[in-house]
């Protein structure tokens, strides 16, 4: 008999990785990087030299997501070694809530001449901070009418979430609100190029669009917002929505010409990217806790009930297994802060690095490590990119005490590292303040690194 693999493919903030599966064992028979070419888009945009754009926004070009998929496949496909007939189909998983505008043939609005030099036609992704006078005005209007959804958020609501950046779509630029079809997450966008379906996923609806299985999504509320708001989950906000684990739609010609596979392989609804690694290190179960340490790092949690939790950013009811409620915290910079210091470091830490064969990271690493907790007396707050959890604020910003002229990058790079450990603390506490208890905690570094175990899925 035919061995069976799948392909799943992971979109996070830089890069995308295609991984062949072997269904029956876990085991990774090949993978493909492919970083986005336009990375991360914070200064201009790509069809404007002039462009200055604002502060707190961070945009991303379709077409590197595009190219994930027509390049990654074919290449991971080729190292694995197998007949395309031994794929069994293709899961998508994306960083959230990372938003787009499309045409109503689902081209991303920025792909159009008309609009490609209007910074809200590209993608929103999930770290653009930009809408905070938005979220302020959704979340007072929520408290002012004590809407009862508001609890299963944590009391809370994000700069990073979906219905705050349309919004500020409709008061920045409401001609590109105007001429948007639809708002679409980008994993729907991405299953949506594969098979021509619109299919929304319940796990990003639930955690960044205020839906829920139960009511749906708070029309009454949206009317509230906005006029243009009030029909706007018959129009911007319309397609099917479906369930983790479920098809969302076959394999189109098109797509399966691009990629080389079989046309009609089955392609499944997507899940956000740290929701996956659930799957990944075998934390299926109930009450267990993992961090999914990349970019940012989330921490999910499964339980058989729903518990109200101050602080977390969302429970879901079905959004990872079927049955259990997925609660998720985070914190906005964790990756990205150690990167950003391994970029501020002197020289001859390159130099070092470099003599040595090892990354920056692997130095700064070492060195640190050598220290003693608090030994430096440096004492840091790791909120560089705002604090997702428990305070849900992306105003607020880093902090670094008792630097003195003896200060060492390592010693800096030591009271993150000490400082990155007690935001997961606070927010490991604060979940098991009340009901909550968890049993067992895993870690997921990067989702291209190997878990310690594979589960037995079948
Ligand atoms: N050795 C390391 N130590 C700390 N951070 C690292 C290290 N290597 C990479 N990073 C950071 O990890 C992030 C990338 O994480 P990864 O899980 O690969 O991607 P993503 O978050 O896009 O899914 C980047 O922000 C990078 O700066
Ligand atoms: O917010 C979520 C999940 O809800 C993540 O997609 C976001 O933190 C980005 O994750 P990455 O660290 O880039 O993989």
């Amino acid at each position: 008999m035919m061995e069976k693999y799948s392909i799943g493919i992971d979109f996070g903030t830089e890069s995308g990785r295609v991984l062949i599966i072997h269904t029956a064992t876990g085991h990774i028979a090949a993978s493909s990087v492919i970083p986005y070419k336009h990375g991360v888009i914070t200064e201009k945009l790509p069809s404007d030299e002039n462009t200055k754009l604002p502060k707190d926004f961070a945009l991303q070009h379709p077409q590197d997501y595009l190219d994930v998929i027509y390049q990654g496949i074919p290449l991971a496909m080729e190292k694995a070694r197998i007949s395309k007939e031994a794929i069994v189909g293709i899961g998508v998983d994306f960083t959230s809530s990372t938003v787009l505008p499309v045409d109503n043939a689902l081209r991303p609005l920025c792909f159009q001449k008309k609009w490609q030099n209007n910074p809200h036609a590209w993608v929103k992704l999930w770290k653009h901070h930009s809408p905070k006078k938005e979220t302020d005005e959704i979340m007072k209007k929520a408290v002012s009418k004590k809407y009862n959804w508001l609890r299963k958020y944590g009391f809370n609501i994000s700069t990073e979430w979906f219905i705050p950046k349309c919004l500020e779509t409709l008061n920045a630029a409401p001609e590109v609100f105007e001429a948007a079809d639809m708002f679409l997450e980008a994993g729907d966008w991405v299953v949506s190029q594969l098979t021509n379906e619109v299919v929304r996923s319940n796990c990003s609806l639930g955690f960044k669009a205020f839906w829920n299985e139960d009511e749906g999504f708070p029309k009454l509320f949206f009317s509230e917002l906005s006029d243009s708001f009030t029909d706007i989950t018959k129009t911007k906000l319309r397609g099917r929505i479906g369930k983790i684990g479920e098809t969302a739609g076959y394999l189109s010609k098109e797509a399966a010409e691009k990629t080389g596979m079989p046309e009609k392989l089955p392609v499944a609804v997507a899940i956000i990217d740290a929701h996956a690694a659930l799957l990944g290190v075998g934390a299926a179960a109930s009450n267990q806790l993992t961090m999914i340490m990349g970019t940012s790092t989330c921490h999910i949690m499964l339980h058989e009930k729903e518990i109200e939790i101050p602080g977390i950013s969302g429970v879901v009811k079905d959004a990872i297994i079927p049955g259990l409620y997925a609660y998720e915290a985070g914190q906005s910079a964790v990756g990205d802060l150690f990167g950003w210091f391994a970029k501020q470091v002197p020289n001859t830490f390159l130099s070092d690095a470099n003599r040595m064969g090892i990354s920056v990271f692997d130095l700064l690493e070492k060195r640190a490590a050598r220290l003693q907790p608090g030994e430096s007396g440096l004492l840091a707050m790791d909120w560089h990119n705002g604090n997702r959890s428990v305070l849900s604020d992306s105003d607020l910003s880093g902090l670094i005490m008792g630097l003195t002229l003896q200060t060492k990058p390592e010693e800096i790079y030591r009271a993150y590292m000490e400082a990155t450990a007690f935001g997961a603390k606070i927010i490991l506490e604060t979940t098991t303040r009340g009901d909550y208890q968890f049993k067992r905690f895993l870690q997921q570094v990067g989702c291209h690194k190997k878990p310690a175990a594979y589960p037995n899925l079948r």
